[in-house]
C-alpha cells in the first residue's frame, strides 16, 4: 500500500468513527450538551435542543448560561469536578443531571451535560421531595428576614471615603426617629442598603420593613397595592379583601423606591396617609389608624420634578424632612479596591471561582470608568470577569470591553479606522438591543447587505 492510500484508509476510518459518534449522540435518550472549558456551547443534540424549545444552530456558540436556566457547566469547567445526579431545575421540572469536565494533560478541554429524560418513578418522588423541601427552605428564609428586619446593616455598606462615611454617621444619627427620611443617589449606589440599616437601627427593628417599588406596579394597581381594597371593592376582588402594603408595615417601616415614579393623583393620596396617619382601603367604608415610618428613595432630582411640575411641593415637603444624598461610585473611587475584595468575596461562592486579586492594569481601567450604574455595575463587571478568568488574578482582557475602552481612549489616541470600527460596532449592539435579537429587522434598520451584517457580526466577535 503506498503512502497516499494509508491516508485514505486512516481518513475513512476516521470519518466512520466521528458518523458513528454522531448517529449516538443525536440518537441518544438522554439530552447531551458539550461546551468548551469557557461555558460556550460546542454541541447540542436534537433531543436536548427540542426539550429546551431551542434551535441547534443558534445554541451552538452562545454562552451556556444563555441557552440552558441553572446551569453550572461553566462553574465545573472551573472546578474540574463532576457533578453527578444533581438536581436542576429545567423548564419548571426537577431533572436529573449530570456534568461531567473531560480534562487532557491535567486541563479541563471540554464539558459534557447529561439530561436524563427516563420517567423513573423514584425520581418523581425524590423531586416532589425536593420541592416540598425547596418551599419549606423558602419560607423559613423569610421567617427569618422577618424575624431580624432586615438583610443588611450599616456594617454591609463597604466604603472608607469621607463622603459616604458622612452619611453613615446621618443615617445612624436619625435611625432611632419616627422622621421621614428620603434617601437620593443615582442607581445602584446602595439607596436600598442605606433604607435597610435605617430600619435595622430604629426601634421598629423588630417590625416589619415592607419594600414598594412605585415604579414596577401598573398605575391602576398602585392604590389597591399601597392601601388595599375591601371585599367587594371591584369584580374580581378576592374574598375578605386584601392588606396593602401601608397596612402590611403596621408598626414596622414602609420603604418606598422610586417614589419620583408615583403618578401625581397617588401623590395626593400619599401626602394625605403622612399627614393624617391613617390609610383608607379601596371601597373601604371607614379608614385604618397605620403606624409606619416612611422612608422614600429615588434618582431622579425630586427639586427639578416639582419645578417641572411632575412633583407636587406639598409632598415633597413632606418628604424632605431628613435627607440623605448616597454618592455616585465616581465621587468615591478611592473605595473601588475595597468593595472589589469584597465582592470577588462575595461572589466566590456565587460563581464558583476563588481568585487572589486583580492585577494593576485592570485595576487601573477600573479607576478611569465611569462607572454610570455605581456599585451594582462594579458587581456585575466582576462578576462578568470570573466567567472570563483564567489565570488566578482578573486581568484586563477579562473585563467588559466598555471598561477598558474607557481608559484607552484616555491613554491612546484612536486611528479614524479604530474609531469606525468601535461606533460600527456600537451600532449593531444598539440595532439588536432595539429589535429584541431579531437579525431581519436589525439588517433592516441598519440598511446593509444581509452578508455584510454577518462579517461584521463575525468580525466584531457579537453574538446576538
Ligand atoms: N457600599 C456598598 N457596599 C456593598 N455593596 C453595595 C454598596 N452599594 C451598593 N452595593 C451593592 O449594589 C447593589 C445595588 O444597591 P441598591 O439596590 O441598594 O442600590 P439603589 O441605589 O437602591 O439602586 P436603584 O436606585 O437602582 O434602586 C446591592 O445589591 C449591593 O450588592
Amino acid at each position: 500500500m503506498n503512502s497516499l492510500e494509508q491516508v485514505l484508509d486512516a481518513y475513512k476510518a476516521c470519518r466512520n468513527s466521528k458518523e458513528m459518534i454522531e448517529a449516538a449522540f443525536e440518537s441518544a435518550y438522554e439530552g447531551i450538551i458539550i461546551t468548551d472549558p469557557k461555558g460556550f456551547v460546542r454541541m447540542l443534540n436534537q433531543t436536548y435542543a427540542k426539550f429546551l424549545q431551542v434551535n441547534v444552530e443558534d445554541a451552538i456558540g452562545r454562552h451556556v448560561t444563555e441557552v440552558v436556566e441553572n446551569t453550572r457547566m461553566h462553574i465545573v469547567a472551573r472546578t474540574g469536578e463532576a457533578e453527578i445526579a444533581q438536581i436542576q431545575k429545567l423548564r419548571n421540572t426537577n431533572m436529573l443531571v449530570h456534568r461531567i469536565p473531560i480534562t487532557r494533560d491535567g486541563k479541563v478541554v471540554a464539558v459534557v451535560g447529561k439530561v436524563l429524560f427516563q420517567d423513573v418513578g423514584e425520581l418523581h418522588a425524590l423531586s416532589a421531595k425536593v420541592l416540598q423541601l425547596e418551599e419549606e427552605l423558602d419560607y423559613y428564609k423569610g421567617e427569618l428576614i422577618k424575624h431580624l428586619g432586615v438583610k443588611y446593616g450599616l456594617e454591609d455598606i463597604i466604603g472608607r471615603n469621607p463622603k459616604l462615611k458622612e452619611v453613615k454617621a446621618v443615617a445612624r444619627r436619625v435611625a432611632p426617629s419616627d422622621s421621614t427620611v428620603f434617601i437620593g443617589g443615582e442607581s445602584g449606589t446602595g439607596k436600598e442598603l442605606f433604607a435597610h440599616s435605617i430600619h435595622r437601627l430604629s426601634r421598629r427593628s423588630s417590625g416589619p420593613f415592607i419594600k414598594v417599588n412605585c415604579a414596577a406596579i401598573p398605575e391602576t394597581l398602585i392604590e389597591s397595592v399601597l392601601f388595599g381594597y375591601a371585599e367587594g371593592a371591584f369584580t374580581g376582588a378576592v374574598k375578605g379583601g386584601r392588606k396593602g402594603k401601608f397596612e402590611m408595615a403596621h408598626r414596622g417601616t414602609i420603604f418606598l423606591d422610586e417614589v419620583g415614579e408615583l403618578p401625581v393623583t397617588m401623590q395626593a393620596k400619599l401626602l394625605r396617609v403622612l399627614q393624617e396617619k391613617e390609610i383608607e382601603p379601596v371601597g373601604a367604608v371607614h379608614p385604618i389608624k397605620a403606624d409606619v415610618r416612611v422612608i422614600a428613595a429615588s434618582n431622579r432630582d425630586l427639586e427639578e420634578m416639582v419645578r417641572e411640575g411632575q412633583f407636587r411641593e406639598d409632598l415633597f415637603h413632606r418628604l424632605y424632612v431628613i435627607t440623605l444624598f448616597v454618592p455616585s461610585l465616581r465621587e468615591r473611587s478611592d473605595d473601588i479596591p475595597e468593595l472589589v475584595m469584597h465582592f470577588l468575596q462575595e461572589l466566590a461562592q456565587e460563581v464558583g471561582v476563588r481568585v487572589k486579586g486583580i492585577d494593576p492594569e485592570a485595576m487601573e481601567s477600573l479607576f478611569h470608568y465611569d462607572w454610570p450604574g455605581n456599585v451594582r455595575e462594579l458587581k456585575h463587571v466582576l462578576e462578568h470577569a470570573l466567567h472570563m478568568i483564567e489565570t488566578d488574578q482578573i486581568r484586563q482582557e477579562d473585563l467588559p470591553a466598555r471598561i477598558v475602552d474607557g481608559k484607552t481612549k484616555k491613554r491612546f489616541p484612536s486611528t479614524l479606522k479604530e474609531t469606525v470600527e468601535k461606533a460600527e460596532r456600537e451600532a449593531i449592539l444598539r440595532a439588536l438591543k432595539v429589535n429584541n435579537g431579531d437579525r431581519e429587522q436589525t439588517i433592516r434598520m441598519l440598511g446593509i447587505s444581509r452578508s455584510g451584517f454577518y462579517q461584521k457580526m463575525k468580525k466584531y466577535g457579537i453574538k446576538g
